[in-house]
This record gives structure tokens, sequence and C-alpha cells, in this order.
């Protein structure tokens, strides 16, 4: 694992932007289609707005969620619509979205035809995580009905997953292809998840989902 520091949260988010724009400039360089996968919740949001300034082949750039959680488009808990509104948008507009949700009532019902969709565009080219202060990443939360199966190494592409700190059902890319991508870094902010993140280093997945990703991430951090 390697940590990167930085003094404040907006040269964080302007030079994480930067290094995620030249990877997928280096991917879109040797492949035709490159996948980017990238994080929900609250800590993204201005590293989006970075990098949808920046002049790439954004439509040979396909983007897919690590985890969404089984809620309509409409509500303010959707990561698509999240990902519509801040990275879809500018010069990013002409990147394509992999569907992460669909109006099924429970993901279950979704999984095939999502995890098919998915199934092409692997292995990840360039992937962004978040954590939880739980050391949760992507929805692989502690405690998660399903976390071993997706912690497994034969694990699916996608699995359900409930959890006591997910609030609503969710979905999630497996600790095995998350783990397959070709370049990982991981966003926090805050002391908390740094000692969350410094902790998890010496446990074990099952505990610490965020350990699963770690040995091969950069780690970005703000106050
Ligand atoms: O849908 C989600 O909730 C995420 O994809 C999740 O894994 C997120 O990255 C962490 O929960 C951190 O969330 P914050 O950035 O809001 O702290």
């Amino acid at each position: 694992m390697e940590f990167k520091e930085y003094p404040d949260r907006d040269l964080l988010a302007l030079n994480l932007a930067d290094t995620l724009a030249s990877e997928l400039g280096a991917a879109l360089r040797h492949d035709d289609r490159v996948t980017f996968c990238v994080p929900g919740g609250t800590t993204p949001g201005p590293i989006f707005d970075a990098l949808t300034a920046v002049t790439l082949d954004w439509d040979r750039v396909d983007v897919v969620l690590n985890d969404e959680r089984w809620v309509p488009e409409s509500s303010p808990r959707s990561n698509t619509a999240l990902l519509r509104k801040r990275l879809l948008t500018g010069h990013a507009a002409s990147a394509t979205m992999l569907p992460l949700h669909t109006e099924t009532e429970e993901p279950d019902l979704a999984l095939d035809a999502l995890s098919e969709g998915l199934r092409p565009h692997l292995p990840i080219n360039v992937l962004l995580l978040g954590m939880g202060t739980d050391a949760h990443t992507a929805s692989l939360f502690p405690g998660a009905d399903r976390l071993a199966e997706a912690l497994a190494p034969d694990a699916p592409i996608l699995l359900p997953m409930r959890a006591e700190g997910a609030g609503e059902p969710r979905i999630t890319i497996t600790a095995r292809y998350l783990k397959g991508a070709l370049s990982t870094h991981v966003v926090i902010m805050g002391d908390e998840k740094r000692r969350v993140l410094e902790e998890a280093q010496g446990k074990k997945p099952e505990e610490a989902p965020i350990a699963a990703v770690l040995p091969n991430a950069v780690v970005h951090w703000a106050p």
C-alpha cells in the first residue's frame, strides 16, 4: 500500500483527478474502451467535478459504480443520480454509464442482467474506492449477510448485500473483481478514517473489508 497525504481536501481532489485522468489517458492509448469504476457517497463529488474539466476521449470510457443503494434514481441516496449529475457532465458527458441499478424491487432480481452487462468491461482499468468509518468499501460491510461470498476467490461479479449499517439493500462488485482492477486508488478524508484505515491493515477482510484491496492500493488522504 502507498499512502499519499495532501494539505487539504481541494488539493487532494485536484491532484487525484489529475492522476486518474492520466491513468485513463494511458489506458485509452492502449485499449479501445476503458472501464473506470467509482464510488458514490459524499467524498468523491469534488474529484468528479475536477475530472469533468479534463479533455480525454471520454466517448471511449465506460463508467460504473463500485456499488449502489437499491433506491430509485429520484432518491437523494441514489449513487447513479450522483454520477449523472457530477461525473457524466462537462467533457465527461460523452462517457457511457454501465448500469448498476434497475427498477426491480430487490437487487437479487436484477443480478444476472447487470452482471452480464458488466462482464465484457472487465477487468476494471482504473478503480477509485471510498471507505466508511466501519472499514467498509463498495458495499462490503462488516457483518453483511453475504460478505463471505463477496470475499471468496470464486465470487460472482455482483452480489446483493444487506447490512445493519447500510440502510437500504445494496448491490456491490465483489472483492474478486475489485482486486482484479489494473490500478486501485482509495480516497479518505479526516482523522477518523485515517485511523480506521491504519487499523484495517492488521485485520482480516472479514472484519475490515477495506483490507481486501489495500495491498495494491494507493490511499489518498487529507485532513
Ligand atoms: O454507496 C456508498 O455508500 C459507497 O460507494 C461507499 O462505499 C462509500 O464510498 C463509503 O460509504 C464512504 O462514503 P462517504 O464518502 O459518504 O463517507
